[in-house]
């Protein structure tokens, strides 16, 4: 069972040219956000700083979108999610991660959580471990093929998760009709951080859209 998607059909090179458009603004975004935490220059530097970024600003912002990107490129969803929080190329919020899928229901992520994700010092922010632990377990469970909501999700935090490199791993536990059991872990120098299990619900819409 897939979701009712149609294929996505926009060309390779269409694709290429934008994220070659759009990569390194957000690349450049995710080295200004951690500058905003990290920099220490002189307060002439940051005045002049601001006023470059807000010159940079008045340009973005000539043509906006009307729609997002997660509803523009619905239909290419799994290929373009440029909009993620997590893994969204054009996203500067997204660390991002690179996330390995294999169809038995298995994927992993090597990943980097700088500064920006601080919640106590020197850790990540309990909510941020959550995030990426709910995409990953996603991938993981679109991976098996019967992708779905997160219902409810279930975090048990072993140990506070440093800054730093970090490796998040998911996999499916078991499937039942509609609903998907997969466990996912965070893995820090230490060992595991942190340890979830999600229920993901293929949601009603969709159900009669394939009955
Ligand atoms: C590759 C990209 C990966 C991205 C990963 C990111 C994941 C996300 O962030 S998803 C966003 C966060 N989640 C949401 O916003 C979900 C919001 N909730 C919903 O949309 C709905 O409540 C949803 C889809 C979970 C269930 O709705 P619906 O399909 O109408 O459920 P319903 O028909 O009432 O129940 C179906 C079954 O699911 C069960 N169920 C319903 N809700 C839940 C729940 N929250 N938790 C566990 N089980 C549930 C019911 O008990 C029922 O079970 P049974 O058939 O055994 O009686």
């Amino acid at each position: 069972m897939n979701w009712p998607f149609p294929p996505d059909e926009t060309p390779d090179h269409v694709v290429e040219h934008e994220t070659a458009t759009w990569g390194p603004l957000a690349e450049a975004a995710r080295e200004l956000v951690d500058l905003c935490v990290m920099s220490d220059v002189d307060p002439e530097e940051v005045a002049a700083a601001t006023a470059d970024v807000e010159a940079a600003v008045a340009r973005l912002r000539k043509v906006r979108r009307t729609q997002t990107l997660g509803q523009e490129h619905l239909p290419a969803g799994r290929r373009r999610p440029w909009g993620n929080p997590v893994i969204g190329l054009r996203n500067p919020i997204a660390p991002p991660l690179q996330v390995h899928s294999v169809p038995e229901g298995r994927s992993e992520s090597d990943f980097h959580c700088g500064p920006a994700y601080e919640g106590p010092p020197g850790l990540v922010h309990g909510g941020v471990v959550a995030l990426i632990l709910d995409q990953v377990l996603g991938h993981a469970v679109g991976a098996k093929g019967r992708p779905g909501m997160t219902g409810t999700l279930t975090i048990v935090y072993r140990q506070g998760t440093p800054l730093g490199d970090l490796r998040v791993e998911a996999w499916v536990e078991r499937e039942d009709g509609i609903k998907t059991w997969a466990k996912a872990q965070v893995i820090g120098p230490d060992g595991v951080t942190a340890e979830a299990e999600g229920v993901f619900i293929l949601p009603r819409a969709i159900r009669e859209q394939l009955a």
